[in-house]
């Protein structure tokens, strides 16, 4: 960054007096930042704090300090969009390197049900999207600093910039590391049971539930943050959503996409059926194989992906997909897996395409609606962020969500891990238990000391 003529773009803007906020678009290039070194250099922002990385190294975005957005107790896709765009309209963007091609966006998500609360997930909106000061993208290699007009002094702006990002690539970053004191099952055997009576219950009207269940980890100390963070990059191949909001943080290492768009074309897929993945290649070969092959998975696969389908078709057109499911690898866990492409209509709301897309048969189940009465009246907490659709979205509706599996909630000392595993014809409780088991593993990888 030059600083002369970074300033002197500044000097010479002039500021539009119909939105409050500047937002100065900078390159971070010649600057060694991390991940870890920027959330640490914004602690005093503990509690307004986001990093959202993709699965495929498309983004790696990290937001400081909720200057903006919106919060509401219920989903409505009107109003949310009406929101979305006062927000947006309220940015003058000025770039100090023309070549840049990066604009503010809004991080956030709703819970797994709007309509379901608990004590437990208070810190966390029914419904909240957050326009971050800082913004970085690490992929991009560039950063946005959003500041008010009537606070801005054009004159030490550019030093400001330039200080807090050398201030950044100084800091080194303490790691505490702690211990796991205890690990506690949430009703395992009633969890159990719930499956059995479920089995009783689902028939050719009820096809499908997911169950889901928690496992509560408490540490020696407090947890310290910094470790977290530095223990989530350990495995690639899965997205990392690490969100603070008060005193609560929220962090899942996904596998799985709801959506993308970028310039009008919706990817998504459909993921459903699981089997461990062991030490041994060739068993692994083997069970791939079969895997396949397996009835009771690929029925469970199927009626997600039409699913999927059937909610996506009112809002794009030219859908495309592969007829039979490849399987997606992830460390501990192979999925069945279908990618599905189509081109969004032109007046699609993605905050409808959201809302009719989640919760999608693989954390729900089918029919939707049944499904998700049957949870919410049986499951044994609430989901809250678990499974929930969380991701960015950006003025031209560029979006990108997640659905929050494989995650835990933490504060203070104490994490709460979740899992769950579709219930159809067949199941059997006791191996839809060890699957949970199976997919409480990527957390506790985070929270275990090396
Ligand atoms: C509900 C979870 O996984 C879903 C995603 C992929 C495969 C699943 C399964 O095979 O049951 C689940 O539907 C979870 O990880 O908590």
């Amino acid at each position: 960054m030059n600083v002369q003529s970074s300033q002197q773009l500044i000097e010479d803007l002039t500021l539009d007096s119909n939105t409050p906020y500047l937002a100065v678009v900078f390159s971070l290039d010649g600057f060694n930042l991390s991940e870890a070194k920027i959330l640490d250099y914004f602690k005093e922002h503990k509690g307004e704090r986001y990093w959202f990385k993709s699965k495929e190294n498309v983004f790696n975005k990290i937001g400081i300090g909720y200057l903006d957005g919106f919060t509401r107790s219920n989903f409505d896709s009107g109003t949310l969009d009406e929101l979305k765009t006062t927000v947006f309209q309220k940015l003058q963007y000025i770039k100090l390197d023309e070549s840049i091609d990066m604009k503010a966006d809004l991080f956030g998500g709703m819970r797994f049900d709007d309509k379901k609360s608990s004590d437990e997930w208070m810190d966390f909106d029914m419904v909240g999207f957050h326009l971050a000061r800082w913004q970085f993208d690490l992929e991009k290699n560039a950063g946005i600093f959003i500041i008010e007009k009537d606070e801005l002094e054009k004159q030490g702006l550019v030093r400001y910039i330039l200080h807090t990002l050398e201030g950044i690539e100084r800091s080194s970053v303490k790691v505490r590391i702690s211990s796991i004191k205890s690990e506690h099952e949430i009703f395992p055997e009633e969890w159990k049971n719930l499956v059995k009576e479920t089995l009783n219950v689902l028939d050719s009207d009820f096809l499908k539930v997911v169950l889901s269940r928690q496992l509560l980890v408490r540490m020696d100390e407090h947890i310290d943050l910094n470790f977290i963070i530095n223990r989530l990059l350990d495995e690639a191949g899965t997205y990392i959503v690490y969100f603070e909001r008060k005193n609560s943080v929220f962090v899942s290492k996904t596998p799985e996409k709801l959506f993308n768009v970028f310039n009008n074309k919706l990817l998504t897929n459909a993921i459903a059926g699981s089997i461990p993945r062991t030490q041994d290649y060739r068993v692994n070969d083997a069970n791939k194989a079969e895997f396949l092959r397996d009835e009771k998975n690929l029925f469970e696969h199927i009626v997600v992906r039409d699913s999927i389908i059937e909610d996506i078709k009112a809002y794009t057109h030219d859908i495309m997909y592969d007829y039979k499911p490849s399987i997606m690898e992830n460390r501990y866990i192979y999925h069945l897996y279908t990618p599905i492409e189509a081109v969004l209509n032109e007046d699609a709301n993605l905050f409808d395409v959201l809302y009719q897309m989640h919760p999608t048969p693989a954390v729900g189940g089918l029919p939707k609606n049944l499904a998700q009465e049957y949870i919410k009246e049986h499951e044994f907490y609430t989901r809250g962020l678990y499974a929930a659709p969380l991701g960015f979205i950006s003025e031209n509706n560029d979006a990108e969500f997640v659905v929050a599996l494989r995650s835990m909630l933490i504060k203070g000392s104490s994490a709460t891990l979740f899992a769950g595993a579709g219930i159809v014809e067949g199941s059997d409780p006791e191996l839809e238990y060890v699957e949970t088991t199976t997919k409480f593993r990527p957390m506790l990888n985070v929270l275990e000391a090396l």
